[in-house]
């Protein structure tokens, strides 16, 4: 017989739960991966009941998926929707909810980080840690803490209740296919590796821009930032993809350590130096869009950072001198994640004169919107004359819509099945924590003033004071 897994999510009536982890659990039911005595239970404040919770979930995957739906998997799925109304701060809430459960079990922290001991501390006393009657795991979002301190806190919590291995540090960022398509293309492909270093490669860059502002989450933003929500987790994450050595072996133990490398190397920022190696600014009204300050729930005067830009050095043997340059923003001109590689110019100018010949050649690793790997690179245009030109070598699914999985699904199965291999140890989490640390006590200290940028642009000009002059420029997107 099949044994019963719960699948808990604390924080179902949030943003995260609603747009990336129950349609992930839907496109698993619909390819067949669910276990088959598999239910969500989705734990919240507000007063649904099974049915009205049903078809508010029903409605919000249709809207998403339009006619790309399964109904038949979307009915199943439904079936397998419990609400359980309960508050994070009540422990009679969690007393009920043991009840509840009988065999496997997975928790998930939907939820802000400042919820994250509360509801650790609850599960642990309402015996729900215990493995005795089917495993037990807990999910961790991200941020992980608030800074070192309350990591380290929030780590030494979670052990003092959970063992490392019913843990998982999620990181969604690992789970998008063209993420994990950095591995294979650096590790599987020799042509790279030899270019792969300060002697061939310029700068690299990380771009994470978004359309979208707060969505109604002024609450958890107003008091996280960008800096915090998105460059200590999952920026940091792709720029150790990046530049990290091969590792001995794919196991997770092995990637890990190598990452955790990378992120060592990482010259301290020294808090005198922020202002010259970090950028912040805020989003201001503009083509019809509020501006932060202007969002329902943000804090009158808030100077919380909608942008934030970093320039950042890895003190090590293959990458001394190479500028990492990552930015990410809310309400840019366009959703866009993308890793840029800028290569040196050649050393000597032969075709100068007949053309773009002095553009350097560029490796995109298009994440999102568009799945693609493409090498820019320099050709002879036909004709007698002799004339250069730009080119494009792309591989990978450039401009076509194939079927993608969504990061959340494959991630939520190795949760489901206790893969460990995608999520973070605490070492990384760690390290990450230094890097960005200085800049946050840096920003702290500057209250009262930000810089803005019009809602629905690249964001503020004068990001680009991070490049230092050296006719380097951001690159935004696959297509510009
Ligand atoms: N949103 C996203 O795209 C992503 C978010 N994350 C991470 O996920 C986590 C949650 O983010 P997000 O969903 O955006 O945040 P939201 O603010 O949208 O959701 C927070 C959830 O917590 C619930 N909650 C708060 N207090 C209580 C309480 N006392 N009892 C019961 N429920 C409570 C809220 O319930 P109520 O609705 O009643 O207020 C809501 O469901 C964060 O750590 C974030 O970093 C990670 C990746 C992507
Ligand atoms: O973790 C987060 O990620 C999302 C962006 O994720 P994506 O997969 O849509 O790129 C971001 O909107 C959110 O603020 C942040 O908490």
């Amino acid at each position: 017989m099949a044994r019963a897994c719960r699948f808990v999510i604390f924080g179902a009536t949030g943003h995260l739960a609603r747009t990336k982890l129950l349609p992930a659990l839907y496109r698993l039911e619909a390819a067949g991966r669910l276990p088959v005595d598999f239910s969500v239970v989705c734990f919240g404040r507000r007063p649904y009941d099974n049915e009205s919770w049903r078809g508010m979930a029903v409605e919000a995957l249709q809207a998403r998926y339009g006619n790309r739906m399964d109904i038949d998997a979307l009915e199943r799925f439904a079936e397998r929707l419990e609400y359980f109304r309960g508050d994070l701060a009540d422990a009679d809430s969690y007393r009920r909810l043991q009840a509840a459960i009988s065999a496997d079990a997975v928790f998930y922290l939907a939820v802000k980080s400042a919820e994250f001991p509360v509801v650790t501390q609850n599960l642990a006393a309402a015996g729900l840690a215990d493995e005795s009657q089917g495993w037990r795991r807990l999910v961790v979002e991200k941020p992980f803490g608030r800074d070192l301190d309350s990591a380290d806190g929030l780590n030494r919590l979670l052990h003092s209740h959970f063992r490392e291995e019913q843990i998982f540090r999620i990181d969604h960022y690992l789970g998008k296919e063209t993420v994990q398509n950095v591995f294979v293309f650096r590790f599987a492909n020799l042509i790279w590796e030899p270019l792969w270093n300060r002697n061939y490669i310029d700068h690299v860059q990380i771009t994470h821009g978004e359309l979208a502002g707060v969505e109604g989450r002024a609450d958890f933003y107003d008091n996280t930032g960008a800096l915090r929500d998105m460059v200590q987790s999952h920026l940091l994450q792709l720029l150790t993809l990046v530049a990290m050595e091969p590792p001995a072996a794919m196991d997770a133990e092995s990637v890990r350590d190598e990452k955790v490398k990378v992120l060592k190397s990482i010259r301290p920022i020294a808090e005198s130096e922020a202002a010259s190696c970090a950028y912040r600014a805020q989003y201001a009204a503009a083509q019809g869009m509020p501006g932060f300050l202007e969002e329902p729930g943000v804090a009158a005067g808030s100077v919380t950072e909608t942008y934030a830009a970093l320039r950042l050095h890895i003190d090590n043997w293959r990458w001394r001198g190479v500028p990492f340059y990552i930015r990410t923003g809310k309400r840019m001109a366009a959703n866009s994640a993308l890793i840029a590689v800028r290569f040196k110019q050649p050393p000597q100018q032969l075709f100068q004169s007949t053309g773009v010949g002095r553009e350097p050649n560029w490796l995109l690793m298009g994440i999102q919107p568009e799945q693609c790997l493409r090498a820019e690179v320099q050709v002879r245009e036909p004709g007698l004359k002799l004339t250069t030109r730009h080119s494009q070598l792309d591989a990978g699914t450039c401009g076509c819509a194939a079927y993608h999985l969504e990061a959340y699904e494959a991630l939520l199965l190795d949760v489901i099945e206790g893969d460990h291999s995608l999520f973070l140890r605490y070492d990384e989490v760690m390290w990450a924590w230094r890097v960005i640390e200085p800049v946050l006590r840096a920003w702290g200290r500057e209250r009262g003033c930000i810089d803005t940028y019009a809602a629905g642009t690249w964001g503020p000009e004068d990001s680009r004071r991070l490049f230092e002059g050296e006719g380097r420029f951001w690159r935004n997107s696959l297509a510009d």
